[in-house]
């Protein structure tokens, strides 16, 4: 019988389609004949989609169909954007009193190196820079109308600097004005037989390309940027260059400065030095040893604060940036209290960048040092210590220049040399009196030239840059001016700040105000350079200093009760050495005690005592085996533990090869015994 349609011509619209056609979704799958693979339902919905999208054209090209985008209501009829809220979800109007706020309150905090924004990436911060706006479309500086239809359809057209004869003589007058023949490098000129000297290639040290590249490598890795300076020279350790580019590239990174090697300096030029460069960005003064270190607590503390300020985030890196020889891998070492980077005091000794756990969320970035692009003379780039001396080709040239910088009275107590006339007289002497002759007895200047030289490079030789507004001494004057003088950052030098109120008040606020009288000056200071601190923010300390003992005692005396809920403070001031104590104590008093209480460290620094309950797992980051703990044992983080473990384990000399060897038999006696 044949098949009936309503209407004959046009596709069904109603009831099922039982047809064997390859667009029909519903077509039985099994039973097609030489049809491998039937289309399936998805794809069959996908090609009728493309054919309703299409238009339908007759031969000539002229639409019968149009496609939905291409229809065209009747006249009359209206049109209507979809009355619903989504299309205006991704903006938001604000009043413009509204914005005039946040620009100057956001703007403000941006600048501040001593406030932190959080989550700046959630912030609307193009609207800070009001010229951002204007910055987005550059249509028609990237293509201009004449270039718009591609390269071949440009008009050529000569490019002429002058319209007409008037204007070409009045330009040849111009250059002919302007000419200078020293600057021409093809007039051929006499030869005199004077030739500039190569510059040796030890004074381009740390500035290759790939050392560069190592510092790029750091700033985009790292969260935190400490850049370490020498205390004896902050300002000539310091780079303007990169500051301004974290400002105006990398705003969301902070910077802060360490001050380094702050017992080779008198402690109340320390104090000032750390008073004038707080006023731009934080700064902690620091002694990088092993045994003795300073300002490790304060650093400690600094690297908790910016983690309880980043808790969203997984880890925080601090990346060590600054010159060679700076110190910045002793920095790492000190806060590890362990040689896990390569020192040494000859420039460039870290060759690549390194990544270092001190915390289980903050990682350390130890870069290789960094020369930034500075009109240095060969004389600071060595007594910088930039170049190795032993790679220097006439060191006795740079020697005049050393005595002009260390009192004379501290180079006659080292050298035991009571006078001299010249730095040759002076190496000459000196030779003779350490053996260090040539044939004939002549003394070798070269060695000694040296051997004063890495004195100088290794601290050894008193001497620190005053900081901004210290009288000089009369009977200095003249030999400090010299060293001013030739001292490159000298803008940078008017620029800083004299010691200022304000300064300190920031230093306050950071609550990093760090007690200079603990630093252990490895040098002898005499006379001028030998004054007293300033105790305006010592009496600050006392005060803070009784304050935290008051609240330890309260702590201690509630310890098991307080919970981290209801501690306040969470961003005091807390000294290493105080949180060792604190958690030798604590951990000691709960080994002892049997109650089933669980004892952590709260992210603020604080011990928290919780409760155990059935079933409580492990501390996420604990990574102990010592095996399930019985709920009734108290349980202690990892770092208690090895804390608890240090204190418990016997003093060793030497090591047994048995317990530190992989042996097969290493448990044959122990069995035995049992
Ligand atoms: N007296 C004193 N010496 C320090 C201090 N910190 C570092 N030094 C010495 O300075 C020298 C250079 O230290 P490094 O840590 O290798 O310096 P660096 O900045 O990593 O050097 P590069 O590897 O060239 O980048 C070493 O001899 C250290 O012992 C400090 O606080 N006090």
């Amino acid at each position: 019988m044949p098949k009936v349609r309503s209407t004959p011509g046009k596709p069904r619209t109603q009831g099922f389609n039982h047809s064997n056609h390859s667009m029909n979704p519903e077509r039985p799958k099994s039973g097609l004949k030489g049809v491998a693979h039937p289309r399936t339902k998805g794809t069959i919905k996908r090609l009728q989609m493309y054919r309703n999208f299409k238009a339908k054209r007759d031969r000539t090209g002229k639409i019968l169909t149009p496609a939905p985008f291409q229809g065209r209501l009747p006249a009359g009829t209206m049109a209507r954007v979809e009355p619903t809220p989504k299309w205006f979800s991704n903006s938001r109007v604000i009043s413009q009193t509204a914005l005039q706020k946040f620009q100057d309150e956001i703007g403000k905090a941006v600048k501040d190196p001593y406030q932190v924004i959080m989550k700046p990436s959630q912030l609307p911060v193009t609207l800070l820079n009001e010229a951002a706006k204007y910055k987005r479309v550059h249509l028609l500086d990237t293509e201009s109308f004449d270039s718009t239809f591609g390269p071949k359809k440009q008009r050529k057209r000569v490019s002429l600097k002058v319209r007409d004869l008037e204007d070409l003589s009045k330009a040849a007058d111009d250059q002919a004005d302007k000419y200078d023949s020293a600057k021409d490098l093809d007039l051929i000129r006499e030869d005199t037989g004077e030739k500039k000297a190569v510059r040796d290639w030890v004074f381009g040290a740390g500035q290759s390309k790939r050392i560069w590249n190592e510092l790029h490598k750091v700033v985009d890795a790292s969260d935190v940027l400490l850049q370490v300076l020498d205390a004896r020279d902050p300002m000539g350790t310091r780079s303007k260059y990169i500051e301004e580019f974290l400002r105006k590239e990398k705003p969301h990174k902070h910077l802060f400065f360490i001050l380094n090697k702050v017992d080779l300096v008198p402690v109340w030029v320390t104090q000032r030095w750390v008073a004038i460069l707080s006023a731009e960005y934080p700064t902690i003064a620091f002694h990088a040893s092993l045994q003795h270190p300073f300002g490790k607590g304060a650093l400690i503390n600094l690297f908790r604060q910016l983690g309880k300020l980043h808790l969203d985030k997984k880890q925080i890196s601090v990346g060590f940036i600054g010159y060679p020889n700076v110190g910045k891998s002793s920095v790492i070492n000190a806060l590890r209290s362990k040689k896990v980077c390569k020192v040494a005091p000859i420039a460039g000794e870290t060759k690549v960048w390194q990544y270092i756990t001190l915390m289980k969320r903050i990682f350390l970035i130890d870069c290789p040092g960094v020369v930034y692009p500075t009109a240095e003379t060969d004389t600071e780039k060595v007594l910088k210590g930039v170049v190795r001396v032993e790679l220097v080709t006439n060191p006795e040239d740079y020697v005049d220049s050393l005595l002009k910088r260390v009192r004379p009275e501290y180079i006659s107590k080292n050298y035991k040399i009571e006078h001299w006339d010249t730095s040759t007289h002076f190496l000459e002497q000196l030779a003779q009196k350490t053996g260090k002759l040539l044939k004939g007895g002549e003394p070798d200047v070269t060695v000694t030239a040296r051997m004063v030289l890495n004195d100088w490079q290794r601290g050894k030789l008193p001497f620190y840059v005053p900081p901004e507004g210290f009288a000089v001494p009369k009977s200095q004057e003249g030999k400090q001016e010299e060293v001013v003088a030739e001292d490159p950052n000298e803008d940078a030098k008017s620029e800083a700040p004299t010691f200022v109120s304000e300064s300190v008040k920031k230093a306050r606020e950071f609550k990093q105000i760090q007690d200079f009288r603990k630093i252990r000056v490895g040098l002898e200071y005499e006379q001028q350079d030998v004054k007293d601190l300033d105790h305006i923010d010592l009496e600050l300390l006392e005060q803070q200093k009784a304050e935290r003992a008051a609240k330890k005692k309260a702590r201690i005396h509630n310890l098991g009760e307080e919970d981290e809920e209801s501690s306040d403070g969470a961003d005091e001031f807390y000294s290493e050495d105080e949180y060792n104590e604190d958690l030798q104590r604590v951990v000691h008093k709960k080994a002892k005690s049997k109650k089933p209480q669980q004892l952590a460290i709260t992210s603020s620094g604080k011990f928290r005592v919780a409760k155990i309950q059935p079933g409580d797992s492990d501390d996420a980051g604990s990574s102990d085996d010592d095996g399930p703990s019985t709920s009734k044992a108290p349980r202690l983080t990892a770092k208690q533990k090895r804390s608890l473990e240090r204190s418990q384990k016997r003093k060793k000399i030497g090591s047994n090869f048995y317990e530190t060897t992989n042996v097969k038999n290493r448990n044959r006696n122990k069995k035995k015994d049992a």
